[in-house]
This record gives structure tokens, C-alpha cells and sequence, in this order.
């Protein structure tokens, strides 16, 4: 027992606790602070995505040096440069934008807000829901092409800077009146915050995915394109067939009728959707008829 005792009494007295001071809890503060404000931004821009594939191959990394893979470390060790210097150029235009929110008077609150953007956290009603599904198949039946981006937790500010910004609450009429032919906001798309149409003619990213059939156009290309770069859910009415499509974590249902669209925006309503959920639902469907 006093053995023990005096093994203990040796441990803690060989332990150094530095002091603490203010500065030190400064510091602390500082770095928590600035620690979240570039984790928001990861998740807020496509660095998400990467950052998950990076930590993937960081665990493979781990791997090979676990099991003393030595052509698979140096590779990885050859390549971690040239790693650094890509990332630089991927992201140009997302670390351009961050420097330039340094620059900004509005950063500075927004930073002691850590990051809370009240908009950011808004369900959109049952209201809304309605409205979009209304316009939805309003604008197919008389053949009006329509493109609804609607923002989840991951920011489309990237996206809503490349259109004509709006800010009106969300109805089927403003909607209809948007994409109708020959208006100035007719193309592109529109992107939905809540209940709010925050912007229209937003240019979105195009897929590359060679599965999608080649009688979707750009229209659902780019529907599908912003869906596998965020976590947003795409709504496009084609303005060749009148067919309403939804597009989520890159998967595309063709041709979905009202109550299964409404029943989609609910899910999205109480945040209760993910990929996985949305691909087991698209199967169902697709079981149900053989045309998707
Ligand atoms: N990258 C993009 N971002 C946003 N909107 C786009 C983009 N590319 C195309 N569009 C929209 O799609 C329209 C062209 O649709 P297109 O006919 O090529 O597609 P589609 O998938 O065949 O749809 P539809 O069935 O309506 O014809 C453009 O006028 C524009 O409004």
C-alpha cells in the first residue's frame, strides 16, 4: 500500500502543470474560435467533400505504414507536395473569397456570432412546400422548363452569387412568373432558402455522370450536377415533356408524381433526409414502373 502510495506521490510530483494565465485563455479562446470558423467553411463549400476523401487517404496512408507497404509510403511521400500545391489551386477561388470576407466590416460580427447565419437554420413552412409543388406541375402542364434549387445545411452562396438575387417569399405564382418564356430570369436556376427565393439564373455545375440518360439535357445535368456537390435537393420540370424530377446526392428520379414530390419536401421540411434514405426510395420506385 505504501509502496503504491509512494509511486503515486512520486507520478503526480514529476507531472508539470504549467500556470495558466490570461493570455493563455486569450490564446485558447482565439484559436477555438478560429478553429470553427474554418471547420463552417469546409462544410459550407466543397472542401467537405474532399476533406473526407483526404481523410481516406490519410487512413490509407496509416494502413501502409502499418503494414510496412514501403512503395505505397513512398509514393504518398513523393506525392504529398505536389498534394499541397493542388489543393492551393482547387480551392483558389473559395480562399480568394475568404480573404476577401476579411476585408469585409460585416465579417467581424459574423465572426462573434461563430459563424450563426438565423437564415442558415430556417425549415420553410408546409406553405412553401405547397407552393413549390404546385408551380411545379402548373409550369409541366403547359410545358415550362423550371430548375428549384432548394439549400439544405451546406451554403449555396458560391452558387447564388452567379444569378440575379431575389429575395422574395416563396409562392407558386412568383415561381411561375420567374421561369416564364422570354422573361429576363427565365434562365438557369433558382435557388430556395427557406421561404425565400434568394436568387434566380444561377449557373450550376454539370454533371459528368455517364449514367444519366441521354435524353436528359443540361436542364437535368445541372440538377443533378449541384446535387453531388452539395446536399441540396433539385426540382426540374422539363420543358420538353412537362415531367417533374428530382435530384439528390447525385441520384436523379425521373418523372415523380405530386404526392411523392410533396412527400420529398417533407422529409427536407424536418431535415430528415440523407443519400442513403433518398437511394432505397428511388429503388422503390423504380421497381414501381420500368420507364425511369
Ligand atoms: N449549368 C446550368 N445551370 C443552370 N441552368 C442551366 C444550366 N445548363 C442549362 N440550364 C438551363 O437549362 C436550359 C436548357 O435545357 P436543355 O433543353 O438543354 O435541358 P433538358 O435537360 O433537355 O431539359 P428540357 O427537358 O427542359 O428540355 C437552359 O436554357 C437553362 O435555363
Amino acid at each position: 500500500m505504501t509502496t503504491s502510495g509512494n509511486l503515486l506521490q512520486n507520478y503526480f510530483s514529476r507531472l508539470y502543470i504549467p500556470r495558466i494565465t490570461w493570455t493563455d485563455i486569450i490564446e485558447i479562446i482565439i484559436i477555438a474560435v478560429v478553429l470553427y470558423n474554418i471547420l463552417l467553411w469546409i462544410m459550407n463549400t466543397k472542401a467537405w467533400a474532399l476533406l473526407k476523401g483526404i481523410i481516406v487517404v490519410g487512413l490509407f496512408a496509416v494502413v501502409a505504414y502499418l503494414l510496412n507497404l514501403k512503395t505505397i509510403l513512398w509514393i504518398a511521400g513523393k506525392t504529398i507536395s505536389v498534394g499541397i500545391i493542388a489543393l492551393v489551386i482547387i480551392f483558389q477561388p473559395e480562399l480568394r473569397r475568404a480573404l476577401e470576407q476579411l476585408g469585409r466590416k460585416k465579417f467581424v460580427l459574423n465572426f462573434l456570432n461563430f459563424g450563426d447565419n438565423s437564415n442558415k437554420d430556417e425549415r420553410f413552412s408546409v406553405k412553401t412546400a405547397d407552393e413549390i409543388v404546385d408551380a411545379c406541375y402548373r409550369m409541366g402542364a403547359v410545358r415550362t422548363g423550371a430548375l428549384i434549387v432548394i439549400e439544405q445545411d451546406m451554403l449555396l452562396e458560391e452558387y447564388i452569387k452567379t444569378g440575379i438575387p431575389v429575395d422574395g417569399i416563396v409562392t407558386s405564382q412568383l415561381l411561375i412568373n420567374i421561369f416564364e418564356h422570354n422573361t429576363p430570369l427565365h434562365d438557369g436556376a433558382v435557388i430556395v432558402r427557406g421561404n425565400r427565393v434568394v436568387a434566380a439564373t444561377c449557373y450550376l455545375p454539370l454533371t459528368d455522370n455517364v449514367n444519366l440518360s441521354k435524353a436528359l439535357g443540361t436542364r437535368h445535368r445541372a440538377g443533378v450536377g449541384i446535387s453531388e456537390a452539395t446536399d441540396s435537393m433539385t426540382i426540374i420540370v422539363s420543358e420538353e415533356t412537362g415531367k417533374v424530377s428530382v435530384a439528390f446526392g447525385g441520384e436523379l428520379i425521373h418523372d415523380i408524381d405530386a404526392d411523392s414530390l410533396k412527400n420529398k419536401l417533407e422529409y427536407i421540411r424536418r431535415k430528415n433526409i440523407d443519400v442513403k434514405s433518398f437511394r432505397i426510395w428511388r429503388g422503390r420506385l423504380k421497381h414501381e414502373r420500368e420507364d425511369i
